[in-house]
């Protein structure tokens, strides 16, 4: 039994089939953990949603970024924008099984001293902390007030986590962590701006993962597409799983057991 972690597969449904061949995947008897970022930008959004959810207990993932981004349009009053590909999940007739499906997903998964999230977790979040957390946004999503948490959650602010944050500004503050966060301060305030390699971090902040952590976990997300699957000077035991292959670059999975990478070539033009 193998348990493999997957990179965003932003639509990528053919170098995600491939990838699954390439490591022989039995979902009788391994399991796959994803890291998010299972839809928009690639060409096969309700292949992957499809896929996944088809593995039942075999995949368990967690939200990123442009699942929320689906589930705001989708739910939340929110509009697709100019490059979205998201529009064959919201005309399908599955379509709100399949959002049901996504919107009960966790935003942290830890199990051995691992955890998993979409873009990182602060510095000073506790395994437990941050698990708890994940279920404080999925009690959300999860509750009959979904849709008008969904219409309020996007924003940039408040953009440093405090414990004593309540209601909508919490919970987008941790959505943000969970699954926005690159560059951060020493206090934790996140920025919003730079997307790209560690050399467009602003003035004062670094990658959340070259902070040192108390304890000895072992992180992995994915999210940051520059970074091409590496975390330079980490301060931590942490594994970059995005290789952009939505970007031309690669699709990587992440063998847990022997720590082996395994990955595929894009179909996608290099950007
Ligand atoms: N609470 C909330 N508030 C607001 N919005 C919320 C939200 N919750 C969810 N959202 C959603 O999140 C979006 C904003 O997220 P952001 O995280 O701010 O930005 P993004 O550009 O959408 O990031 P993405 O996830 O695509 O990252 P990637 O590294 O692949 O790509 C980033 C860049 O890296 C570049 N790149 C890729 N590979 C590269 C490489 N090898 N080298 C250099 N650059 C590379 C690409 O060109 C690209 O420009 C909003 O549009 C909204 O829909």
């Amino acid at each position: 039994m193998s348990t493999y972690v997957i990179g965003d597969l932003h639509g990528c449904h053919a170098e995600f089939v491939s990838l699954l061949e390439q490591l022989s995947f039995n979902p009788a008897n391994d399991a796959l953990w994803l890291v998010g970022d299972l839809v928009n930008r690639g060409p096969g959004s309700l292949a992957c949603l499809q896929e996944v959810q088809a593995l039942g207990s075999a995949a368990r993932c967690v939200l990123g970024n442009h699942d929320f981004h689906l589930l705001v349009a989708a739910r939340g009053g929110g509009r697709l924008k100019k490059n979205d590909t998201l529009s064959d999940i919201l005309a399908t007739p599955q379509r709100e099984q399949l959002l049901d499906w996504l919107q009960s997903q966790p935003l942290a998964i830890y199990e051995n001293n691992t955890l998993m999230t979409h873009a990182g977790v602060l510095p000073t979040w506790r395994a437990d902390q941050a698990v708890s957390f994940s279920q404080e946004v999925q009690a959300a999503l999860l509750s009959e007030r979904a849709g008008e948490f969904l219409t309020q959650l996007f924003g940039n602010q408040p953009d440093q986590f405090r414990d004593d944050l309540e209601g909508v500004d919490r919970l987008r503050c941790l959505v943000n962590v969970f699954t926005r966060m690159r560059f951060i301060d020493a206090n934790g305030r996140l920025d919003f701006a730079a997307k790209e390699g560690l050399e467009s971090a602003p003035e004062g902040f670094a990658p959340w993962f070259q902070y040192p952590r108390a304890d000895a976990l072992q992180l992995l997300f994915g999210h940051w597409a520059a970074l091409e699957g590496c975390t330079p000077n980490a301060k931590i035991k942490v594994e970059a799983l995005d290789t952009g292959c939505v970007w031309g670059g690669s699709l990587t999975a992440l063998n847990l057991e022997s720590g082996e990478r395994t990955s595929v070539p894009s179909c996608q033009p290099r950007h």
